[in-house]
């Protein structure tokens, strides 16, 4: 049987995305040139969280979108094709600091296919990377600017992410076969 453990609760879930928040204006040139990407599926509603945490603090409005990088992926063979969901970029990127969103990052062939993507909606001055949780294993390298937790873990666990807006509940939780 496998052994599940509570990674992050719904609270620390909240602080840490406030956190990134935070971390994401100190470290931004322009907020006005800021635009947020969340990455399917999990991404968007972190993105959106962390657009509207900015907006809060800082009393801006903040560009977001949403990225699925279903037909720039390099294994698509593997895994099989899935049904797009839609990506909405709501600018031309030319000159925008682009923060790429998403839950987990691994192999970091998701932000492979997902640099890919956003290279089609312009020439941004620069792209950086939030996650919640960094849990090793590049295949690629890519390193995320913005890390909710760094997790290490065993190449046959597996870390689920659950948020409220796609799953009705906050938790990230670490299985163990
Ligand atoms: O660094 P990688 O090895 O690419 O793994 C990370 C990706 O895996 C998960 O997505 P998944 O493909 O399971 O799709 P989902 O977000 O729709 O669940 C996760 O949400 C990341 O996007
Ligand atoms: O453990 C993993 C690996 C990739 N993507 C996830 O969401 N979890």
């Amino acid at each position: 049987m496998s052994k599940i453990v509570e990674i992050l609760s719904p609270e620390e879930i909240r602080r840490t995305v406030n956190r990134l928040a935070s971390e994401i204006i100190e470290r931004a040139g322009d907020l006005s040139d800021l635009v947020l990407l969340g990455i399917h599926t999990r991404g968007v509603p972190l993105a959106q969280r962390l657009t509207q945490q900015i907006e809060i603090l800082e009393q801006l409005t903040i560009a977001v979108g949403a990225i699925d990088i279903t037909f720039f992926r390099d294994d698509l063979d593997k895994v099989g094709m899935r049904t797009p969901a839609k990506t909405q970029i709501p600018l031309d990127l030319t000159g925008k600091f682009v923060v790429l969103v998403d839950d987990v990052i691994y192999s970091g062939r998701t932000i492979r296919a997902a640099l890919n993507a956003v290279n089609e909606y312009g020439r941004p001055e620069s792209i950086t990377l939030a996650v919640l949780v960094d849990r090793g294993h590049r295949q690629l390298p890519i390193h995320p600017n913005f890390v909710g937790k760094e997790l290490p873990t065993a190449r046959e666990e597996q870390v689920k992410v659950y948020l409220e807006e796609t799953d009705g509940q906050d938790r990230v939780e670490l299985i163990s076969p």
